[in-house]
C-alpha cells in the first residue's frame, strides 16, 4: 500500500488537499508536525509521496516549502491541488467565550496572515502564538498544557472536534485559495495532459548584468508562459538568490524542454522541480511557430542542406 505523508494533525487544510488527490485513495495516510519532516521522509523512503502547501492566493509563496525542495536530494512535483479556505476562530471549551476577553490565538503563520486585518478590527487585545499548523493549533485547545485561548482553523476541524466557535468566515479576502503539491522522489515524470506545469529552481548568476533578463529570453522566445516567479534568498550571503519559476508545459514538449535545455547551458546549477498536470485545466494557446511540429519542420530544413 502507498503512503502518503502530510502536514498534520488530522484537519489541516494540508489533510483536505490529500483527500482530492486521487492516487491517495485507499492509500495509508500519516500525519507529520512540519513540511521538512514531510519531505524528508520522501528523500529516505519512510513515505511514498508527501502533500505540502506551496502557495496562497493572498499571502503568496510558502517559503517553507519553496526552499525545502530548492536544495538537498532531488524530490518532484508529481500533481498539484487547490483548495479554497475559510477560517473560524474557536476558544477553549471552558475558557473566555467573548471575543474581548481573548488575549492569546495560536495558528499556522499563513492563517494569521489571511485574518489579520479582522483580528486587528476585532480581537485588537490577542497576541498571535505560532502553531506549527492551523490543526495543531485547534487541538492544543483541548489540551490542558497549552495557554492560549483561542485558534483559527478550518470549519470542519472545529466541528469534528466539538469546539465553540466564536466567529466565523474571518478570513480577510473570500475566495483565498491555497495550492498545494504533492511531492515524490525524482523518477518518471507523470504522462503529458496538454494541461500542465513545469517547476525550475534557477539560481540567478551573481555579478552578471541581466542575468535575470537573459534567463526570461529563453522562456520568451520559445512561447514558454510563466504562471509564477518568485525569488529567494539562497541563505548563502545577502544578496544571493534563486528563482522559483513555474511555467505552462510539459517536459516532453519540444519548446519547454528547448528552453530549459538553454538555460542548463547558461546556468548548470538549474534544478528540475518536475511536469505535472495542471489543477485547472486551462487549454492554453502557444504561438504556431513553437509547436512540436515547427521545431521538427525547422530542424528537417536543416538536415535538408546538410545533406546536400
Ligand atoms: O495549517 C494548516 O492547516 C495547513 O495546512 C497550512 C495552511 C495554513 C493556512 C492556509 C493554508 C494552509
Amino acid at each position: 500500500m502507498k503512503t502518503f505523508a502530510y502536514l498534520g494533525p488530522e484537519g489541516t487544510f494540508t489533510e483536505a488537499a490529500l483527500q482530492r488527490v486521487p492516487e491517495a485513495r485507499g492509500a495509508d495516510h500519516v500525519p507529520l508536525g512540519s513540511v521538512i519532516t514531510a519531505l524528508n521522509q520522501v528523500r529516505s523512503g519512510e513515505v511514498d509521496a508527501a502533500v505540502v502547501p506551496i502557495e496562497n492566493s493572498v499571502e503568496g509563496g510558502v517559503t517553507a516549502t519553496l526552499d525545502a525542495i530548492a536544495s538537498g536530494d532531488e524530490l518532484h512535483i508529481v500533481r498539484e491541488v487547490l483548495v479554497p479556505i475559510s477560517f473560524v476562530l474557536v476558544g477553549r471549551p471552558d475558557g473566555p467565550q467573548s471575543l474581548p476577553e481573548l488575549h492569546s490565538v495560536a495558528t499556522h503563520t499563513h492563517a494569521w496572515a489571511q485574518v489579520r486585518i479582522w483580528a486587528e478590527a476585532n480581537i485588537p487585545n490577542a497576541a498571535f502564538v505560532q502553531a506549527a499548523s492551523t490543526a495543531a493549533g485547534a487541538h492544543g485547545l483541548l489540551d490542558a498544557s497549552s495557554t492560549y485561548d483561542a485558534a483559527v482553523c478550518a470549519p470542519h476541524l472545529a466541528r469534528h472536534l466539538g469546539l465553540p466557535i466564536l466567529a466565523e468566515g474571518i478570513e480577510d479576502t473570500p475566495d483565498a485559495v491555497t495550492r498545494f503539491v504533492v511531492v515524490a522522489k525524482a523518477g518518471s515524470l507523470p504522462e503529458p495532459t496538454g494541461s500542465d506545469k513545469t517547476s525550475v529552481v534557477v539560481p540567478l548568476p551573481e555579478d552578471r548584468p541581466g542575468a535575470l533578463g537573459q534567463i526570461m529570453d529563453q522562456f520568451s522566445t520559445r512561447g514558454v508562459n510563466l504562471t509564477r516567479i518568485e525569488s529567494r534568498p539562497t541563505g548563502e550571503s545577502l544578496g544571493t538568490y534563486f528563482f522559483s519559476i513555474d511555467l505552462e508545459g510539459h517536459l516532453v514538449e519540444e519548446r519547454v524542454s528547448a528552453a530549459l535545455a538553454a538555460l542548463y547551458r547558461m546556468i548548470p546549477g538549474v534544478r528540475f522541480l518536475g511536469s505535472y498536470p495542471g489543477a485547472e485545466h486551462h487549454d492554453y494557446t502557444i504561438p504556431e511557430y513553437t509547436t512540436d511540429e515547427a521545431y521538427q519542420r525547422g530542424r528537417a530544413w536543416v538536415r535538408s542542406i546538410l545533406d546536400r
